[in-house]
């Protein structure tokens, strides 16, 4: 009797300790062996980089695209305080903004953002690996070893809220490491759930998530993480997720960049966001690969 419970307690602890990083059907589909697994020692230990660098990467990349978008945005900046105002005429480098260079200048592409503002950009393009579909690839420079090289979008679930129609034969929902899940999916039942909770959520002019991820054209050019495939045998992960919460003072008018939206208006608590972490330096033409899969011990 005391045999046959420490092996069923052993056999919880094991159970208790095996996290895929997407929904069990997905997790079945792609081939996994003890090389394409990413084994951590607790979950809290999970992050490559600090929270501070995260937010760091994100309010610089998301500044500029702002900047760089200035003609569309000046509207938003009569609804923000002095200081803020004051900071982005800093920015601007100008005496007054309403006279900004970036009126006359062509739009740059949130690609040529990216590059300028962090050293490499990525898209999506047919995978290097056989059947695998769209992959990501580093399209322009070099992602250096710790950086934030893309983000995960979709809808955000809380593991009690329901999501059984949404991952109908949906390859794209993801799952956090306590449980939350974000759907990533840029088509059908999840995309227009997507598109409504982000209606719902505006407050005034300030959109407060992204919706461009669900179209051709990405406003957030590192929203595009849903297509990062599995690692295999002969191909390591060079990337691999990190869950990161927008903080409560997050700037209002740079929001509107965030690829997440909660699906539940009424959830109390931060926006949960994942990133993804480079765990090399990433060549040119380099595809990205993660870890469907993580141990936690
Ligand atoms: C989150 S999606 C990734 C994006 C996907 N490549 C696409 O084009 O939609 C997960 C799906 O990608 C494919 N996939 C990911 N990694 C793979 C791998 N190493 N080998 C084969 N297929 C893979 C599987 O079809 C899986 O269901």
């Amino acid at each position: 009797m005391v045999l046959l419970r420490s092996f069923f307690r052993d056999l919880l602890r094991k159970w208790k300790s095996y996290r895929h990083r997407f929904v069990p059907w997905i997790a079945f589909n792609v081939s996994k062996n003890r090389r394409t697994m990413r084994y951590v020692s607790e979950a809290s230990k999970d992050k490559i980089i600090s929270d501070a660098d995260v937010l760091a990467t994100l309010l610089k990349i998301f500044q500029s695209l702002f900047i760089y978008d200035f003609n569309k945005q000046r509207d938003l900046l009569s609804f923000l305080s002095k200081d803020v105002k004051l900071k982005y005429e800093e920015l601007l480098a100008l005496p007054n903004i309403t006279s900004s260079r970036h009126q006359m200048e062509p739009r740059l592409h949130p690609q040529e953002i990216l590059f300028e503002a962090l050293g490499f950009s990525i898209k999506e393009c047919p995978s290097t690996l056989i059947s695998a579909g769209t992959g990501v690839f580093v399209s322009k420079g070099v992602v250096p070893k710790g950086a934030v090289v893309s983000m995960y979008p979709g809808a955000i679930y809380q593991g009690y809220e329901p999501v059984f129609f949404q991952s109908i034969g949906n390859p794209f929902i993801f799952r956090c490491i306590d449980g939350i899940l974000i759907d990533g999916n840029d088509k059908g039942i999840s995309k227009c759930i997507y598109r409504s909770c982000s209606r719902r959520d505006q407050i005034g002019p300030f959109k407060l998530s992204d919706v461009s991820w669900l179209t051709s054209f990405h406003q957030n050019p590192l929203a595009v993480g849903q297509y990062v495939n599995n690692c295999s045998n002969d191909r390591e992960a060079n990337v691999c997720y990190q869950e990161f919460d927008v903080p409560k003072d997050f700037p209002i008018e740079l929001r509107q960049y965030i690829p997440n939206i909660k699906y539940s208006h009424d959830e109390a608590g931060p926006l949960r966001c994942v990133v993804l972490i480079a765990l090399t330096d990433i060549e040119e033409e380099e595809e990205l690969f993660s870890n469907y899969y993580t141990i936690v011990h």
